[in-house]
């Protein structure tokens, strides 16, 4: 739908404020005609970029309205975002790790080409020797110079022949042969309908839009033809305008005029900032080089209200091209006439040329690029109070250059004269090169820019295919990151089996064994685990004891003299111990050879028990067991002393008959009457030595948890192996004898399970979380700091599509992740594996997944990459404590705990565990439940990232 409206772009009353308070732009009003250049001047900060944005549609305004191609940017008539625009940011916008042709390539990619575009290939060509980067065409884009750079960016935003063009600076760093061509081509294609809004530093070179609009403070000061606002205000130089309409600006705003003269100059500060003397040089330079028979020595008075032109003119006769004859030496706006070529032309304004000797000289110059100015754009639509100024509202229509003939300042022929009369050997080259990039152009089809709506758009799948292309580029330009990113969950796992998890070996022990000749005593000792516990023998208890004061050992364990008094027991009772002699470990059987004489005497079994180091027994089983216990053996037979009676036993606070102590001395009473033992009584059975020597005691350090339940875990598996053996050994009565206690074969898992088969399942679901999260959140974030993200999304790319885009592209990267990580968990660490791999890998994919969405959704809150690495190192801390990776949810208070269970991660790790550990299916709710958290978070991330894209 080509449209009739012959406004590109109207600005009503348009403020907008980044923050709550104030304004950055206040009730702007701004009016671009279509087929005009607009010049957008103003200094740092006034707010032009900030304008621009709301008319490409990426800030919304407060108030107001934006209208372009008289539709509401956003909508799909406007078709902004989309082709029809073409924006170059102030800031590169570059993609990096693309070329020069695959960035142009990429936008390319958004708009369908039409049969009323020029070829893609050509284009493409065409744009690359316009803007002199036709050598660089195969550079990646972070490789040029920062000139190169935004010509690259210039190209980009021509590269659909939007019919609107904004560009924000886009001739800074540039230099001033390609700076002419650039603007040589805006001025060529705005004749064919193209509406260009540009805003430029070079104040001067404003000179050839159609329309200029001065900004500041967020406010647009005046707008209208930059030659009839000189005319206007009296000025002969775009510089000078600027600086008087601030001073104008600053009259209206300050009630005493001298206030805001405080640096003692004539203009504001602002505005002198923004004059730097080596700039003011290069524009002078620059309009030497355009008008360089001009010298801007003339002035312009205002008479009686109405605009009258005193004319001081130097007439340098080689160089003169029209000579205007005033009238009495005295013009008017409206009675000015002018001579070209020997005929009179009615209302042509010149550009004022050089005074002559004396202020109302009859003759002017008028450069080449001033003689086909159409007299009626010189009629503006403005009002100025300011300096006594008043001029009529007319409608401004804007002026379009004859069609017939180029660019004066730039066509072939003007260029190469002025080449002849000013220009070095190395610019004529450049223009030379530059004609015959435009005459490729003049021999392509001429291009009409019409308004066609959103249909010049491409369909979703292929923006997302165009995106997938990006992504896939960039993935493998960077061939050591990669491999790094696939590699890292399963090194962080492979990691965490080398260095973690699993339980402590060779923790020091103390040993002093009392017992003199020892025996049994020694058959313990070798009962101890050598891989977790590395015995070191003393001759005293002090030293041993002192060795864990000292931090030597981490346990000191003492055993009393008597240690293989209860063997002597046993033997009374009927063991036969010569007869295992030779099952005994080697150390013991010298001793007993050497010491030890034939007993058959029956000795009553054993007794074990435990008791803390006070010599308390452990009294109520209902209590967690303290850390500290003393295991021992104590004789059979006790003396009378010995003997407890069950009330004893019953701690003196737990009356419950049904308390679990008193279920236990029953079991244990139990017990021993099925045994060979008959003792006097099954009270006494559980009995404290009186005789110190013949027990274990152990002293440990308690600061360290893991150690501590190493200790505690080796020593009683050592004695339940020494009871066991010993039973072996003696035979008989003594075979029977069995610790009342036993632990059968875990229903699940090993029997010495580690922190391994724990955390390592959580740890893989953990991992492949985080680390999607973290790419994702880069991927995406890397794109807005490079302004990729902005850019393409004015060209047409939707929040929508740019997360599908990388979706696909991160799910590439999970599936080799996943791939790896199973592979180094389960095959070379010998993770459990009990259920289905299918489950397993579909957890570990969901929560990819999750990650990933999680990762929109941050970067999508935050605004820079620091924030969001910041946020992503805090959260991935914050998940390792809640969700019970390292350390079971059930130690957490009650209020935390029902947290953490609606974490995304918490229950997904149980269902995970129980898949690898018990080989549960989905049939059990404990592991269905998992998948379906992890699918809610998954679809809760994905709408609040959409949601935050869109409103920001
Ligand atoms: N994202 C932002 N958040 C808050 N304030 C901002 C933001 N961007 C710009 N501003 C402020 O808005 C004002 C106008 O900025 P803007 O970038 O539009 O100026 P400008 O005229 O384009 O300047 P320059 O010519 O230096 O690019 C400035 O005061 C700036 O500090």
């Amino acid at each position: 739908m080509a449209l009739t409206n012959s406004s590109a772009v109207d600005v009503e009353n348009l403020t907008f404020s980044y923050t709550r308070h104030g304004s950055n732009l206040e009730s702007i009003n701004m009016h671009v005609p279509r087929g005009t250049i607009y010049g957008l001047l103003g200094p740092s900060g006034c707010g032009k970029t900030t304008l621009l944005r709301c008319i490409v549609g990426r800030l919304k305004p407060r108030c107001g309205n934006v209208n372009v191609f008289g539709y509401r940017p956003g909508t799909k008539e406007c078709g902004i975002p989309g082709p029809n625009i073409g924006y170059m940011p102030q800031e590169l916008s570059l993609i990096t790790q693309f070329t020069v042709r695959e960035t142009l390539e990429y936008y390319a990619g958004f708009a369908k080409q039409t049969s009323h575009m020029q070829p893609l290939e050509s284009r493409i060509e065409f744009l690359l020797k316009l803007l002199d980067i036709s050598d660089f065409e195969h550079c990646y884009t972070d490789r040029l110079s920062g000139g190169q750079q935004r010509r690259v960016s210039l190209a980009v935003a021509m590269i659909n022949e939007p019919p609107l063009l904004i560009l924000d600076e886009p001739t800074v760093g540039v230099d001033p042969i390609v700076r002419e061509s650039i603007w040589s081509y805006l001025v060529d294609q705005s004749k064919n309908g193209l509406t260009v809004i540009v805003t430029t530093h070079y104040i001067e070179e404003a000179g050839s839009a159609d329309k200029v609009g001065f900004m500041r403070q967020g406010r647009i000061l005046a707008e209208g033809n930059p030659n009839y606002l000189m005319l206007q205000n009296n000025v002969v130089s775009m510089e000078r305008l600027f600086l008087k309409l601030s001073q104008q600006d600053d009259f209206h705003h300050h009630s005493n005029s001298t206030s805001q003269l405080e640096n003692g100059s004539p203009y504001p500060k602002d505005i002198l900032l923004q004059l730097d003397p080596q700039k003011n040089h290069k524009i002078l330079n620059m309009n030497n080089h355009h008008n360089n028979h001009l010298h801007h020595n003339n002035y312009v008075t205002e008479n009686g209200g109405s605009p009258a032109v005193a004319i001081a003119a130097t007439i340098e006769p080689t160089n003169q091209s029209v000579i205007f004859t005033s009238n009495g030496g005295t013009m008017t706006g409206s009675t000015m006439m002018a001579y070209v070529g020997g005929k009179p032309k009615p209302n042509l304004l010149s550009h004022l040329a050089t005074p002559t000797t004396n202020n109302t000289a009859k003759h002017i110059i008028v450069h080449e690029q001033y003689k086909q100015l159409d007299p009626d754009s010189l009629i503006e639509s403005n009002t100025m109070t300011g300096n006594n100024c008043k001029l009529n509202n007319n409608d401004y229509n804007n002026h379009h250059m004859d069609a017939s003939s180029d660019s004066p300042l730039f066509n072939n022929n003007s260029s190469s004269s002025s080449s002849s009369s000013s220009s070095s050997s190395t610019r004529s080259k450049k223009s030379a090169h530059l004609s015959s990039g435009r005459n490729n152009n003049s021999n392509s089809k001429v291009r009409t820019y019409s308004v066609h709506g959103q249909n010049r758009s491409v369909n979703s799948i292929q923006k997302v295919g165009v995106l997938c292309r990006k992504h896939r580029i960039r993935l493998f330009r960077r061939v050591p990151e990669l491999v790094i990113t696939m590699l890292l969950p399963a090194l962080e796992v492979a990691l965490f089996c080398l260095c973690m998890g699993r339980d402590p070996t060779s923790v020091q022990m103390a040993v002093c064994n009392q017992e003199d000749p020892p025996f049994l005593s020694l058959m313990f000792l070798k009962s101890i685990d050598s891989d977790f516990i590395s015995l070191k023998y003393y001759r005293t208890p002090e030293e041993a004891i002192d060795s864990v004061r000292n931090a030597d050992t981490y346990s000191a364990i003492v055993l009393g003299k008597n240690f293989s008094h209860v063997l002597n027991r046993f033997g009374r009772m009927g063991g036969v111990i010569p007869a295992n002699l030779g099952r005994l470990p080697l150390l013991a059987q010298q001793q007993f050879s050497t010491q030890t004489t034939t007993t058959t005497t029956s000795i009553a079994p054993p007794i074990l028990g435990y008791t803390q180091p006070n010599g308390k027994m452990i009294t109520n089983t209902n209590e967690p067991v303290p850390p500290l216990m003393t295991p021992y053996i104590a004789p059979s037979q006790p003396t009378q002393s010995m003997l407890k009676t069950p009330s004893m036993l019953v701690d003196d606070n737990d009356d419950n008959e049904n308390s679990g102590l008193r279920r236990l001395k029953r079991n244990i009473s139990d017990l021993l009457t099925t045994t060979a033992v008959t003792p006097s009584t099954t009270d006494s059975i559980i009995t404290a030595p009186d005789d110190d020597d013949s027990i274990i005691r152990i002293y440990y350090d308690g600061s360290n948890a893991l150690h501590v339940n190493i200790i505690r875990r080796e020593v009683f598996s050592a004695l339940f192996k020494f009871v066991e053996n010993a039973g072996k050994i003696f035979g008989g009565q003594m075979s029977s004898i069995k610790l009342p206690i036993k632990f059968e074969k875990p229903i699940y898992g090993g029997e010495k399970t580690d922190m391994v088969e724990f955390v390592g399942p959580g740890l893989m679901v953990f991992i492949v979380f985080f680390a999607t999260m973290s790419i994702t959140s880069m991927a995406f974030l890397s794109e807005r700091r490079e302004g990729t993200l902005e850019r393409s999304m004015i060209v047409g790319m939707t929040p929508t599509e740019f997360i599908i885009a990388q979706i696909i592209n991160i799910t590439f990267l999970l599936i080799v992740q996943i791939i790896l990580t199973v592979v180094m968990g389960f095959w070379i660490f010998d993770f459990p594996m009990k259920g289905s791999y299918v489950l397993a890998i579909a957890m570990m994919f969901l929560q990819g997944l999750c990650g990933m969405t999680f990762g929109l959704m941050l970067s999508a809150i935050c605004t820079s990459e620091m924030t969001a690495l910041a946020l992503g190192a805090g959260s991935q801390l914050m998940f390792c404590f809640i969700t019970g990776i390292f350390w079971p949810v059930e130690t957490m208070i009650a209020l935390l705990r029902y947290i953490s269970y609606a974490m995304p991660q918490t229950k997904p790790m149980e269902s995970f565990r129980h898949i690898l550990i018990r080989g549960f299916d989905l049939s059990k709710p404990a592991v269905l439940n998992g998948y379906l958290i992890t699918v809610a978070w998954i679809a809760f991330f994905l709408i609040l990232a959409i949601v935050i894209f869109r409103v920001r």
